[in-house]
């Protein structure tokens, strides 16, 4: 998770500036565990890409708390720090508990430590065509990427997944403050609920999400902010310009919104998330690839594939809008019966990043879609005409044009 900036200051506001914090409505415990990926994946999986989750034992999350990184002696191919420091190949003996400054540090390797989930893990890879990437309840290992070969979040390894995970913040603020700042559920309770233990950062459940890897084309994530179960705006993820987007824009905002009134907004346990998108350049080769769902719907409208849902937090990252913002739409400062805003980066915009340039390394950008951009212009052209012509072909079917140039 991605702190968001408190961005208070830039709302233009002649009220004396408040802190986000102090008028951010509070945020429930029951809520962060909602947005867990394992909690909603179990909804929502005919819509995720493929994945597969894994419930985490206390001696692993022991492992990935612990200071320094013991990796698995079945692996060959990794090069990493514990080749260098000289833990690999120690003896039974070695591999002992030892005392560091009080804290007791287990030295085993995880084929010994946690045999039957490092199994587990390596089975489940395979299963998911061997390259996967990973997450935990709520995080991804964006920060960790730089760490990897390919620089990116694909893993082949339980090893590459016990590196990323141990290298990341974003998964230590996963594992020591997933309830920071959160309120106690208590005037939630209802009958029969004083039984259930209270929701402590002791019980909660850690999943190791594992997702199976595809190329995915970062133009096409979009971020969407929804409170009382209404979508109040948009935003691209990546933080790019992509000039093919503007005339887009129609059709993405219906695409997801047509998703979310079918799929989220009827189910989903609280009114306020915030989730997260992708729309596949060609529905038929991803669903074939990477997709969970076996229906044969030859629907050819553009489909929305749900890659997260994150808080309704100021610890989300609310991207090109700021909370404030988001804040004042939810409060109906807007004009009746205006459209959903999608917000995309203009060429201009201090926000946009060189073309194959991304915010964190290309854990962003899959190596094709950086060849992409970088042969130029024009096969980023090409690129985003194949995608229009998908996209023209399947609203003519539906018998109305919202597409033109
Ligand atoms: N199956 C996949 N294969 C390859 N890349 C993926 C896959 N799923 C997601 N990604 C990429 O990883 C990025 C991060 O994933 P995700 O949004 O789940 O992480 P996160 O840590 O929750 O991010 P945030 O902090 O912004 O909420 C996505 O934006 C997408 O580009
Ligand atoms: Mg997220």
């Amino acid at each position: 998770m991605v702190e968001s900036p408190d961005s208070a200051s830039s709302t233009g506001s002649l009220e004396a500036p408040k802190s986000l914090r102090d008028i951010f409505p509070p945020v429930r415990r029951s809520h962060i565990l909602n947005c867990a990926f394992a909690s909603w994946h179990a909804i929502y999986r005919p819509y995720t890409p493929k994945a597969r989750t894994i419930p985490l034992t206390s001696e692993f999350l022991s492992y990935l708390r612990e200071d320094g990184i013991v990796l698995p002696d079945d692996e060959e191919q990794i090069t990493t720090l514990s080749d260098s420091d000289g833990s690999e190949g120690e003896t039974e003996s070695e591999d002992e508990d030892e005392d560091e400054g009080g804290i007791t540090q287990d030295r085993r390797n995880p084929t010994q430590r946690f045999p039957e989930l490092h199994q587990r893990i390596k089975t489940t890879i395979r299963e998911l065509g061997g390259k996967v990437s990973p997450k935990l309840n709520w995080s991804s290992p964006k920060d960790a990427a730089f760490m990897t070969a390919t620089n990116t979040l694909e893993c082949r390894t339980p090893g590459e997944v016990y590196l990323l995970l141990k290298s990341s913040d974003f998964i230590t603020h996963d594992l020591e403050h997933a309830f920071r700042d959160c309120v106690d559920d208590d005037d939630e309770e209802e009958e029969g609920e004083q039984q259930k233990p209270p929701l402590t950062a002791e019980n909660i459940p850690y999943h190791l999400t594992l997702r199976k890897w595809f190329a995915l084309n970062p133009s096409l994530e979009f971020r969407v902010f929804v409170s009382s179960r209404r979508i109040l705006a948009m935003t691209q993820r990546d933080l790019n310009h992509y000039d093919f987007l503007p005339s887009l824009r129609t059709t993405i905002i219906s695409a997801i919104t047509r998703f979310f009134t079918a799929t989220l907004a009827p189910t989903f346990p609280d009114p306020d998330f915030v989730f997260d998108v992708y729309i596949p350049l060609s529905s038929t080769t991803a669903r074939d690839d990477a997709h969970d769902d076996d229906d044969d719907d030859e629907d050819s409208r553009p489909r929305v594939w749900l890659i997260d849902i994150n808080p309704w937090a100021p610890r989300t990252d609310s991207i090109l809008f700021s909370w404030m913002e988001l804040l004042r739409l939810r409060n109906g400062e807007t004009v009746a019966g205006a459209e959903v805003e999608l917000r995309l980066i203009g060429r201009d915009d201090p926000e946009a990043y060189q073309f194959a340039t991304p915010q964190y390394g290309a854990s962003k950008l899959p190596r094709d879609v950086v060849d992409v951009g970088l042969e130029g212009e024009e096969a980023v052209w090409e690129f985003a005409q194949r995608w229009r012509d998908i996209v023209e072909k399947a609203e003519r079917e539906r018998g109305e044009r919202t597409v033109g140039r």
